[in-house]
């Protein structure tokens, strides 16, 4: 390898910073280029704009190593799908953000490609389609223009890159790519294209480029982890190269890291809060081979200030492994607000101990400085409280089949029932309500009539349609999380705390930072409500304890699964009050069961029993007539099946239209003894299904399921479509179930 004078590594920097703007300057850019209510031209500006002020913010809080390529339109996965020149023809236009925007949304009749969530975090990234024939080809046009950008104003910045491994493993097959191929295959094409991206940037005068390999911190098979040293033996043998930072985070590296410590890249990443427990393993740092450690002490995946005395002791460890320790972000900053500086109506002591983006990097440079002291950690190790082993059992409700039998009797319900997820588009009008309440020009009294109205609404049309088990439609919520932590002690809301969870998509994750209880009832009245509008049964609905947490920031000081059946409490008691309100079907709601599940396979198996155990435990207080339903969406569940089937639900009800039925071709459903309602219209299109289309879904789920126990719902709740799209759509569904149910008959 050809000796090449590199610049140091700076003493302090992060992995990536939030691009939606602070004040989500970012979302209004697209939307209003989306809708084509501004030129290309502005958004390209707005763009800059948000680049310039995110690296003078980060230079004026004195961090010194700053990473550009973090901005994105849309996400860094497409981003690096199209660097790679991974666009499947049909996409190609002459605009490049068009190009990009065709992938993520799809435009005119092409679907765009699929969108899952980037490991464990509630952020979504678009997947790559990669076959045998992709051609494969360089356009540095991003990459290059932030560093020049950067340049322009001053600044030496670091280009951040999804390494070749991770971007391959985020990839699907192309259609028609034969079975046993996978994009992985294609790695030695896709390095030849990292190649020309390094010297590009060499060339440019960069000294160091990140690459971010989090694929590293999952279970990999042997040729997987082989793969990934070839990829950085190859790349770190690259003449006139810049320095190579492979970047890993969600977990630790395990037996990824000697493989990576074997190859010639210069420094790696560690997570040393996600991965702190890998790490703190025996011999775990051992063979760090002198490399340059980039330190990740400060966590990108919660809100809370940092524990000094813990990432002094982190710092500490690695001194004498390491050839040089870097203090950094344990991820990019990208799943964490801005600035709890902005949140001036939180309670003062609650604001001292968050720690947002600018909080995190003003640690990361003051660790950086005690760090180049040598300074030690105090010597009081932090106290975690031991989890119990076992859980108290509350006393479980009669077996399913009795419980059927009485739920049959009492609900008297036809075969192939009709339902929906629980929410109802929300209006116009109900949005301004709200937000007429929230700026203090309409009065509680007022806005609670608007809900009201709405709740009619629904009811009225549900009657209309003929669906057999109806919903209040969820007016009075916003969000499935946000509306339960503001009625739940030991959460707060934050005000700007906006967070990207896709595209222009944003949301403001609550912050459970105490116990939590629940001081009255949160629902119930609106279930009352809609109750007296109508003679059909009414379900009440509510979030499971998991996906409340899954889509929070939680307390770091307990083990995840004590807050959880925290939360599973207050939800019993919430399940309880609706039976006595005299409401007989309830839907508690976990679509997140999934997304909290571990990395790596040996922890999985403990997180779906306890997240299991924390549903029953919210739910088991209903008695044998009370039908309890749930419903999980895009989160695979037919890969969990058993774990479904221990939540001991009368109803699951899925996604399946939008995912291609995988639910019908799973063989073990056909032994499913419970109810369950595989989604027969997709509700994120705007398209709307006729009613032979659904009435073919329903046949095969007739013909997978044991028929008697099939529901008829669509994918997931239906606030973001229209009333003239749902009445239309809900209208087929009801019509498909009709003509089903006198086939069957027939
Ligand atoms: C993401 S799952 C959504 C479930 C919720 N009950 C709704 O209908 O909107
Ligand atoms: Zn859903």
């Amino acid at each position: 390898m050809a000796v090449v004078s590199r610049s140091p590594f700076p003493a302090s920097t992060i992995l990536g910073y939030p691009r939606i703007g602070p004040r989500r300057e970012l979302k209004r850019a697209l939307e209003s280029y989306w809708q084509g209510r501004s030129p290309v031209g502005e958004l390209r500006a707005a763009g800059a704009g948000l680049r310039e002020a995110a690296w003078r913010r980060l230079a004026a809080l004195g961090l010194a190593g700053l990473p550009s390529n973090t901005f994105s339109l849309y996400d860094q996965v497409l981003d690096a799908a199209v660097m790679v020149g991974a666009v499947p023809d049909r996409y190609r236009g002459p605009v490049a953000e068009d190009v990009c925007f065709a992938m993520a949304r799809g435009t005119g009749g092409l679907a765009p490609l699929p969108m899952t969530k980037w490991f464990d975090t509630n952020y979504h990234y678009i997947v790559p389609e990669i076959g045998p024939g992709t051609a494969f080809a360089f356009d540095g046009d991003k990459p290059l223009g932030e560093v020049r950008q950067a340049r322009g104003l001053g600044l030496e910045t670091r280009p951040v890159l999804v390494g070749p491994v991770t971007l391959l493993l985020a990839a699907q097959a192309a259609p028609g790519s034969p079975a046993s191929f996978s994009p992985l295959d294609r790695l030695d094409d896709v390095l030849a294209v990292y190649e020309r991206a390094l010297v590009a940037l060499a060339a440019e005068g960069v000294g160091w480029v990140q690459l971010d390999e989090p694929a590293l911190v999952a279970d990999r098979t042997p040729a997987e982890l082989a793969a990934a040293g070839r990829a950085y033996e190859r790349l770190g043998s690259l003449p006139g190269r810049p320095g190579l930072f492979v970047a890993s985070y969600f977990g630790d590296l395990g037996a990824a890291l000697p493989v990576l410590a074997g190859t010639p890249v210069e420094a790696i990443g560690l997570d040393l809060v996600r991965g702190a427990a890998g790490y703190a393993g025996p011999g775990a740092l051992e063979g760090l081979g002198g490399k340059i450690v980039v330190a990740g002490v400060v966590s990108g995946r919660d809100v809370w200030r940092t524990d000094r005395g813990r990432a002094l002791s982190a710092l500490a460890a690695l001194r004498g492994r390491a050839g040089q320790v870097v203090v950094s972000t344990s991820c990019s900053l990208l799943h964490v607000p801005y600035d709890a500086e902005r949140e001036a109506g939180l309670d003062p002591w609650l604001r001292r101990r968050l720690a947002f983006a600018d909080q995190k990097v003003a640690e990361v440079v003051e660790l950086a400085a005690l760090n180049a002291r040598g300074a030690t950690p105090p010597p009081t190790a932090p106290v975690m409280v031991p989890a119990r082993e076992e859980v108290a059992e509350y006393p479980g409700r009669s077996p399913y089949e009795v419980r059927a039998a009485a739920q049959a009797g009492h609900l008297g319900l036809p075969e192939l029932p009709t339902t929906t997820i629980g929410s109802f588009p929300q209006t116009g009008e109900l949005r301004a309500a709200r937000a007429a309440l929230a700026a203090g020009e309409l009065d509680r009294g007022a806005y609670e009539e608007r809900v009201r109205a709405e709740i009619g609404r629904a009811i009225a049309v549900q009657e209309r349609l003929g669906l057999d088990v109806l919903v209040h439609g969820e007016p009075e919520r916003d969000d499935m999380v946000r509306y339960f932590a503001e009625h739940l002690e030991g959460f707060a809301v934050t005000r700007h705390g906006w967070v990207q969870s896709y595209g222009s998509r944003c949301a403001r994750p609550p912050i459970l930072h105490g116990p939590v209880s629940r001081p009255g009832p949160i629902t119930v009245r609106w279930a009352e409500y809609a109750r007296s509008l109508t003679d059909r049964p009414v379900k009440g609905m509510l979030t499971g304890p998991v996906t409340i947490v899954a889509w929070s920031f939680v307390r770091d000081d307990l083990p995840l699964r004590e807050v959880v059946f925290q939360v599973a409490d207050a939800v019993r008691a919430e399940v309880a009050d609706l039976e006595a309100a005299g409401i007989s079907i309830i839907q508690v709601d976990e679509p997140a069961l999934r997304e909290l599940m571990p990395l790596r396979r040996e922890a999985q198996g403990s997180y779906l029993r306890w997240a299991v155990a924390a549903y029953r435990r919210a739910t088991s207080v209903a008695g044998d007539r009370t039908q309890i339903h749930t419903h999980l969406c895009y989160s695979d569940a037919e890969r969990i099946l058993a774990a479904v089937d221990a939540l001991d639900a009368d109803v699951t009800t899925v996604e399946s239209a939008r995912s291609g039925e995988r639910m019908l071709r799973e063989p073990a459903v056909a032994g499913f003894r419970r109810g369950l309602g595989p989604g027969v219209y997709d509700i994120h299109s705007p398209r709307v299904p006729g009613v032979a289309e659904v009435e073919a879904a329903l046949r095969r789920a007739v013909a997978a399921l044991p028929a008697a126990r099939v529901w008829v719902n669509p994918d997931c709740g239906l606030k973001t479509r229209t009333y003239e799209q749902v009445e239309e759509a809900l209208a087929n569904v009801v019509a498909a179930a009709s003509r089903v149910r006198a086939g069957a008959r027939g």
